[in-house]
């Protein structure tokens, strides 16, 4: 089982990332991606498949055309986890 991230962790974790916001109802960080087109949007969340993949922890994201909505939690841990800050950090090393 996988450690929810507390409190203070979770407000450390969105003071590192500011772009991301919180979502209470799922205790997950969501931030919005945009990008001139269709084709970069898409090699973008190509390159994050690929990390996620590697990582076995994959985001739950939608797409229309040039914007991408990303949002991170743990279903192992029912909120927030390590596991989310790296996968975040990850995808904003790729920007
Ligand atoms: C068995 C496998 O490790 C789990 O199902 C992984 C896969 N990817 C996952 N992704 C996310 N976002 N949360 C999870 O809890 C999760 N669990």
């Amino acid at each position: 089982m996988v450690q929810k991230l507390d409190d203070a962790q979770r407000d450390a974790l969105l003071a590192r990332f500011p772009g991301w916001t919180h979502e209470p109802k799922r205790d997950a960080i969501t931030r919005q991606f945009k990008f001139d087109d269709f084709a970069q949007a898409f090699g973008f969340m190509a390159s994050v498949a690929i990390i996620a993949e590697k990582m076995d922890h994959h985001p739950e994201w939608s797409n229309v055309y040039n914007r991408v909505d990303i949002l991170l939690t743990t279903h192992d841990a029912d909120g927030l986890s390590e596991r989310d800050a790296k996968l975040a950090e990850a995808i904003e090393a790729l920007l």
